[in-house]
């Protein structure tokens, strides 16, 4: 697990260190410094020309001090600076005067060094952009745009991104590497930040542990390694130790998103899983999926005689220890019912995605029945007619349209995208790190529900599950793409490869 911050965090984490424990400012930013330069020595070599942009705050005191380092070793550099001395900080001015005194090349915006520049050192703006980007600064950000530097090294944050939601403000500075202190900016996790970051280093410039004190660490990612929270499974066990997993899925031609969930489920784990199916999803569920139990209903019974469906719903939720709700199962009027009576009569977590999400999105007044054991599974679509939201407007803060969601009805809420965000109901933010575009296909979100229904068969609970679900798919998707490329995976891959992972968990 990695702890992931905003710009204020990692202010206060700053300022928690320095004023509190002690560890003097330009100290931390004479790691910050050393970190830069020992990733620009692995990229270029003496002969190269670098300029260092250095906006007036301490990321431009972090520029300066890459410069001088760099100056002392021999490297031919220019250090460019884009504001005046009367607004530079402390720590700007300590690093300008020392810099001065040993004779680094310096120039003032609008000047710009002589030459071509081979590496570009961008400390322009660092975790304190506010906001917008405009007037010299834009000019600045452009002027370095037509340069077109050959590497592109970003100082915490390539310049523009907003270190929390990751939009560009205004302008950004593309960076083929950004060298981030400390902990990692949700601004390089987010796109379109994530896009402008390249290869993301997390320095190690000193801030002791216990300076996370100063803030409450909320927002997280898995890396490798962290497998180890999927719970081990114990010798002295049976099927019914792991789990009965119902899958209430599969409308009219849809048979194929109930067959990857419940796969995904089994693969994960779990030790029963049974589909709820329509009676025409019978035969090629029961072929496709031998080890499945199923379980049918006439969708034109179910509208005619809701008692009777209600009665076979119950009994179907009364077997189960956790529900995925909702894929592939149509639009039509009894899905609204067979939704609510899942609803109602359910108490063990539910997965609700797709066509379960489209219900509660035509019949807003299903929300009255969620509880804290509900799982939310929305992709950006699903999000804007579940909220009356734009896709755009989501988009420009998808940890706050997660949060907000998850927070309304004090439920879990993964928010599906190139990203994926768990806003989780214990109230930490799951930030994720795996997966790539090959999963950009058809059934993907099937398996996602099934994958974590499989984890909450286990036995962990809904945030763990959701969070490590999102986790597992995505690095199922990396093995995919490892073996078949980006274009080819499909949906069912995904399953396959769930268990090369798991074995991890016992390694
Ligand atoms: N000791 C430490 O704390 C350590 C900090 N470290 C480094 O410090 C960085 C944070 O430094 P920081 O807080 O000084 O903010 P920074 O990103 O340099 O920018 C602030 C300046 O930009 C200005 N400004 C903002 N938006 C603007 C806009 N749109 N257009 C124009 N101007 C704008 C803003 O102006 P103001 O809002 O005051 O008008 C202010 O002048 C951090 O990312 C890391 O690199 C490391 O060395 C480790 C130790
Ligand atoms: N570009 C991408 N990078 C990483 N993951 C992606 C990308 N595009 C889609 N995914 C993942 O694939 C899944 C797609 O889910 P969804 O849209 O519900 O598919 P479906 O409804 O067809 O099963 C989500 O988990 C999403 O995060
Ligand atoms: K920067």
């Amino acid at each position: 697990m990695r702890n992931l911050v905003t710009g204020d965090q990692m202010k206060e984490v700053d300022r928690y260190t320095i004023e509190t424990i002690g560890i003097p400012s330009l100290v931390l930013m004479e790691r910050a410094a050393l970190a830069v330069v020992s990733e620009i020595e692995a990229l270029v070599n003496k002969k190269s020309n670098i300029w260092v942009l250095c906006g007036n705050g301490n990321n431009g005191g972090d520029g300066i001090a890459v410069a001088r380092l760099l100056h002392l070793k021999g490297y031919k550099i220019w250090a460019i600076l884009a504001g005046t001395r009367e607004s530079g900080s402390r720590e700007w001015l300590a690093q300008l005067d020392i810099a001065e005194k040993i004779g680094v090349q310096l120039v003032n915006f609008p000047e710009f060094p002589p030459g071509e520049c081979n590496l570009f050192v961008d400390a322009l703006f660092g975790v304190g952009l506010n906001r917008e980007v405009l007037g010299t600064y834009k000019e600045i950000m452009e002027k370095v745009i037509t340069y077109g530097p050959e590497i592109t090294v970003a100082v915490d944050i390539p310049s523009g991104i907003h270190s929390d939601s990751g939009q560009i403000m205004g302008t950004a500075l593309r960076a083929d590497v950004t060298v981030t202190f400390g902990f990692e900016k949700l601004g390089t996790m987010l796109y379109p930040g994530k896009g402008y970051s390249g290869r993301v280093v997390v320095a190690d410039i000193g801030f002791p542990a216990q300076s996370l004190s100063a803030i409450r660490p909320s927002f997280f990612t898995f890396e490798s390694g962290d497998t180890k929270e999927i719970p081990l499974r114990p010798a002295y066990s049976n099927k019914g130790s792991f789990g009965k997993v119902l899958v209430v899925a599969g409308g009219r031609n849809m048979s194929g998103a109930a067959y990857l969930s419940a796969l995904a489920a089994y693969r994960t784990g779990a030790g029963l899983v049974k589909i709820f199916t329509i009676e025409e999803n019978r035969t090629i569920l029961q072929s496709g999926l031998p080890e499945a139990i199923i379980a049918t209903y006439d969708p034109e019974e179910a509208e005619a005689d809701t008692a009777s469906f209600k009665e076979l719903l119950k009994k179907q939720c009364e077997w189960a220890s956790v529900i995925v709700l909702g894929p592939g199962l149509g639009r039509e009027p009894y899905v609204k019912n067979l939704v609510e009576e899942v609803l109602t009569n359910a108490y063990v977590p539910i997965i609700l995605d797709a066509d379960g999400l489209g219900a509660i999105a035509d019949h807003p007044d299903l929300t009255g029945y969620f509880t804290e054991n509900i799982i939310v599974t929305p992709h950006l679509g699903e999000m804007a007619r579940l909220t009356g939201s734009s896709v755009e407007a989501i988009k420009k803060n998808l940890i706050a349209a997660a949060r907000e969601y998850a927070d309304r009805f004090g439920i879990t809420c993964v928010l599906k995208d190139a990203v994926t965000i768990g806003a989780l109901k214990d109230q930490r933010t799951y930030v994720n790190s795996s997966g790539n575009s090959a999963m950009a296909k058809a059934g993907s979100g099937d398996v996602l529900t099934g994958i974590i229904a499989g984890l909450l068969a286990l036995g962990l609970e809904e945030s763990d599950g959701a969070a490590l679900g999102v986790w597992l798919h995505g690095r199922a998707g990396d093995a995919v793409r490892e073996k078949y490329g980006s274009y080819s995976l499909l949906a069912s891959q995904l399953t396959e490869e769930i268990y090369t992972i798991l074995q991890e968990q016992t390694r």
